[in-house]
């Protein structure tokens, strides 16, 4: 593939806020199409880092590095984030009609994603009578429907049961194998094996600056198949992030001693 830059990147960020000590320098990039996986202790510096990746949030000094085209970048939440007066389909198609879409196109493309998802029958319903990993994937088609560039998720199945969880990781897996061109995913979680099963990079940020200090690259291809999970190359690589998570928080418990 020809080197076209990345689609985003963090070069020597600092986040200077007065309560507490600048995060930073952080340094990251982003190539398009890749999945990246941010795992890091709590307040390391994950949400932050796709904030500023998203442009939510501003750089004190350094360079963000955001080549996503207008419009293309969607962010998925913890918490589904949904219109709770609106259908799904409403819900998903609100972003294409806030970028200018004409409401018949919006209301295909949204039925279009939802289908994507698992929900195409379910296009009526509203996000009460959704179940928790219902609700996520209507969050996760409005996400899609602008077939995004860059696809931001911050621990979005972190409240699901375990179940939901893996199916929800197998279903991003397989929208993103299918997408063309497909988006480069950065996906924040608290889950090791969940980071490693999902992402082809796993970058480990440091608990007190929020630096990356480990960039590790899973083995295999996405998406992967289940019994993947099995591989010894698979738990080599979830013990050598679980390592690298320890070391960085390690350091950082030095330091405030
Ligand atoms: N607007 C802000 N003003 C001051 N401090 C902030 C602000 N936003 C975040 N912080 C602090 O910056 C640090 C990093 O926060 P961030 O939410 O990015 O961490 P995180 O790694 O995503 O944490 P968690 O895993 O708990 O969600 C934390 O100490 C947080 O309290």
């Amino acid at each position: 593939m020809a080197d076209t830059g990345p689609i985003a990147a963090l070069d020597q960020v600092v986040v200077d806020w007065p309560s507490r000590a600048p995060l930073g320098p952080l340094d990251l990039s982003v190539a398009p199409g890749e999945i990246v996986a941010l795992v890091g202790a709590s307040g390391a510096g994950k949400s932050t880092t796709l904030r500023l990746l998203a442009g939510l949030e501003q750089a004190s000094s350094g360079r963000v590095i955001r080549a996503a085209a207008p419009g293309r970048t969607g962010f998925v939440f913890q918490s589904p984030t949904l219109m709770p007066w609106a259908d799904a389909q409403a819900n998903v198609a609100l972003p294409l009609e806030l970028s200018g879409a004409p409401k018949a196109e919006a209301r295909a493309r949204a039925a279009e994603a939802l289908t994507a998802v698992g929900l195409g029958q379910r296009l009526t319903a509203r996000p009460a009578q959704l179940s928790g990993g219902m609700a996520m994937r209507v969050s996760l088609a409005r996400a899609l429907v602008t077939r995004p560039d860059l696809l931001l998720l911050d621990e979005p199945f972190a409240a699901l049961d375990s179940v939901t969880r893996r199916r929800l990781i197998e279903d991003l897996h397989a929208l993103w194998a299918v997408a063309a061109p497909r988006p480069a995913i950065v996906f924040v979680t608290h889950d090791v094996e969940e980071a490693v099963y999902l992402a082809q990079r796993v970058v480990v940020l440091d608990a007190a600056s929020g630096r990356p200090v480990a960039d590790l690259n899973t083995p295999g291809a996405a998406p992967r198949p289940d019994h993947w999970r099995a591989d010894p190359a698979y738990r080599q690589t979830v013990e050598a992030v679980a390592d690298a998570l320890a070391a960085s928080m390690a350091t950082s418990a030095q330091a405030a001693s």
